[in-house]
């Protein structure tokens, strides 16, 4: 299978045992995995051998799932399918009709025989007010009723085709095989198509059409011949195995016995509406039929599974992103403003995840000045050195000059790691990837591997090209036994990238992570972040510059000695500290002002901030970070940084 199946491969098995998903979600995956052997089979990628190994397999290994007695994690829900199936889905032909109607009924040489048996005025077969068909070996009541899955039809659904109502009791001495055939076949037409029935009968087409899985044991006794019974519902895992196992179920029955219309009984011919359908789709297509699959066959394992229509997660799921064929026109659309969409290199990536990476991670934030950031004079030079000169003379930067392939900023909080971010973006002049770690381990669950390949793959296309990614802790933490598969995954696809094996050493992507937690990432992650770079909390300086730059777009009389006794008032506050302690004391001329005035008074007529506002100020503000936090940072700074 290609990289593209088993990524959906594991989707769906993540989706079986996750056991976060709905009992719905969860059939769909399980039937779509069915399929999806099935048609490896028949397409020829798998033997008969592997095909029934691997039913054999994840038969038992989701045997707990599907024979869980919880209604809210186990498989039970096959009716609402079905009903779902036989309320919205009338039929895929817009020219097929129902040939049930009362005149066809009529024409049925058994009912005509019985209906000439009343009018010759014999005994009568029936009783007026009630009818019951049931097709089995001795006509008795509780007879195995094949064709309905071991459910006997309810007299109520009956009631309303028929005039007069008469009794047909439909039995191998009242009528031969030919002529049950004919009534199974109108019945699996009605049951598969004709949503009026049921439109007609709202309460009863539960017991019904309920999947056999969903069937109580009771309604699926044996028949007295002792023939297996054709329901599938088995509350033994052991014996579900069996139900799996293609051999010995070779005959007029697919491995999925118990299907409406598979009956051996109903005769070889028997075709449903729905698998005409498809013969007749297949003859317009000149298309064979799957390798040793009648059509037939193949409509019945459809019809069992479900996973060709669609429902479920899938229907609901409404693709944030366009179809291919409109991300294509789209494509084709800007193909002057992204030619690189079109790159030799991108051609294995979907569409889908490329233009996410393009349109969302692509960063264009407001303009971010290596001034703005106040203070972290050894932290920006080693940037410019690190990115903004190697993009601009790669030339000169090679070999053992060579730029490192990543950096990693910590530090505590509101330190301006994600500034410096975004000031890497306006500066270095490469193209700009701004990515949380957060939103690939989460967002895109199960996309995240392939997130990070085509990420890298784009950022090669783009260069020179920095991917800067927030919060790295969260993408490359401590590898844990517990933890998630797919985040190991992320984990390691992203490893791999980092480390080079993917680029080509002449490539000019640097990667830089930022994170207030740096000693939970891990030790493999951390080589490969070969600078790391402490952002400390802001110096006095610093601190000062901070007050200064914001003070100068707001009126105040702030003087200098009062400024020094702020900056000197707010030891220990971060970059977002100060940020937060200006913002308060812009607030303090507003606070001044006598509520009766505050709709009528000019913005001139506000007063200027003053030195009091920060003393005010300072009362409420805190700073965020602990001495104790901090110590910890200055330790593995002092461990692992890469600082003076
Ligand atoms: N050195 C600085 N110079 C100017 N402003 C700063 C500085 N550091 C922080 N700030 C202010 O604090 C705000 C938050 O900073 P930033 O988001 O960069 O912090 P961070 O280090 O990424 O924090 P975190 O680790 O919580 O993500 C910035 O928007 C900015 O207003
Ligand atoms: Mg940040």
């Amino acid at each position: 299978m290609s990289s593209a199946h088993l990524d959906e491969w594991q989707r769906r098995s993540f989706d079986i045992s996750s056991g976060s998903c709905t009992p719905e979600q969860t059939a769909d995956a399980y039937r779509a995995h069915i399929l999806s052997i099935q048609y490896a089979w028949a397409s020829s990628q798998i033997s008969q051998a592997c095909m029934d190994s691997l039913f054999r397999t994840y038969t038992e290994r989701y045997a707990a799932v599907l024979d869980s007695d919880d209604p809210n994690t186990g498989l039970n829900n096959y009716a609402e399918s079905a009903l779902h199936l036989a309320r919205s889905q009338r039929n895929n032909s817009d020219k097929w009709e129902s040939s049930l109607t009362i005149e066809r009924v009529l024409e049925l040489p058994c009912v005509q025989k019985m209906i000439q048996v009343e009018t010759e005025g014999g005994s009568s077969l029936v009783a007026p007010a009630d009818v019951n068909i049931s097709v089995g070996q001795d006509g008795r009541g509780d007879s195995h009723c094949a064709l309905f899955g071991g459910v006997k039809p309810d007299s109520a659904l009956f009631k309303p085709l028929g005039p007069p109502q008469p009794k047909l009791e439909v039995n191998n001495t009242a009528c031969d095989l030919a002529e049950c055939s004919t009534i199974s076949s109108r019945a699996s037409e009605w049951i598969s198509g004709d949503q009026n029935v049921f439109s007609r009968h709202p309460a009863r087409p539960q017991s019904l059409f309920s999947h056999p899985l969903s069937v109580p044991p009771h309604a699926n006794s044996a028949p007295p011949d002792g023939t297996q019974s054709s329901n599938f519902y088995n509350p033994n895992p052991s014996k579900r195995k069996n139900f799996y196992n293609p051999e010995g179920e070779q005959g007029g029955r697919g491995q999925h016995g118990g299907q409406i219309g598979t009956d051996p009984r109903a005769g070889h011919n028997f075709k449903t509406a729905r698998e005409q359908f498809i013969i007749e789709q297949h003859k317009k297509h000149a298309q064979q039929p799957p390798r040793g699959q009648t059509p037939g066959m193949a409509a019945a394992v459809k019809k069992s599974l479900g996973a060709n229509r669609p429902r479920g997660m899938f229907s609901k799921f409404v693709s944030p992103m366009p179809r291919q064929e409109e991300g294509s026109s789209r494509e084709n659309h800007n193909s002057n403003q992204e030619p690189q969409n079109l790159d030799e290199r991108l051609k294995n990536f979907e569409p889908k995840i490329i233009e996410l990476i393009m349109s969302e991670i692509m960063d264009h934030g407001p303009p971010v000045a290596w001034d703005d950031i106040a203070g972290l004079e050894f932290a920006k030079t080693t940037i410019k050195e690190i990115v903004v000169w190697p993009m601009l003379r790669p030339d000169i930067f090679t070999g053992l000059r060579g730029p490192p392939k990543g950096i990693l900023l910590f530090g505590p909080p509101g330190t301006g790691k994600t500034l410096i971010g975004k000031c890497i973006a306006c500066q270095s002049g490469a193209t700009f990837f701004s990515i949380s770690a957060s939103s690939l381990t989460s967002k895109w669950v199960g996309e995240g591997e392939k997130m990070v390949r085509a990420l890298f793959a784009i950022a090669r296309c783009h260069q020179p090209a920095v991917i800067f990614i927030d919060e790295i802790d969260s993408l490359l933490s401590q590898r844990t036994d517990g933890e998630h598969d797919s985040s190991r995954r992320i984990k390691t696809e992203f490893l791999v990238q980092l480390d080079g094996a993917a680029t080509a050493a002449e490539d000019r992507i640097l990667v830089v992570g930022a994170t207030n937690r740096p000693q939970e990432i891990d030790e493999a992650a951390r080589r490969r972040l070969a600078k790391r770079l402490y952002i400390p909390l802001p110096e006095a300086a610093a601190r000062r510059q901070i007050i200064t730059n914001l003070m100068a777009q707001e009126k105040n009389q702030v003087r200098e000695h009062e400024l020094d006794s702020v900056v000197t008032a707010t030891e220990g506050f971060s970059g977002a500290d100060m940020t937060q302690l200006c913002r308060e004391a812009a607030l303090g001329p507003i606070r001044s002002i006598q509520l009766s005035d505050i709709s009528t008074i000019t913005a001139d007529q506000v007063r200027p901030i003053l030195h009091g506002d920060f003393q005010e100020a300072l009362k409420t503000v805190r700073p965020s970070v602990s001495s104790k936090d901090l110590e910890l940072y200055e330790e593995w700074n002092r461990t692992f940084g890469c600082g003076r």
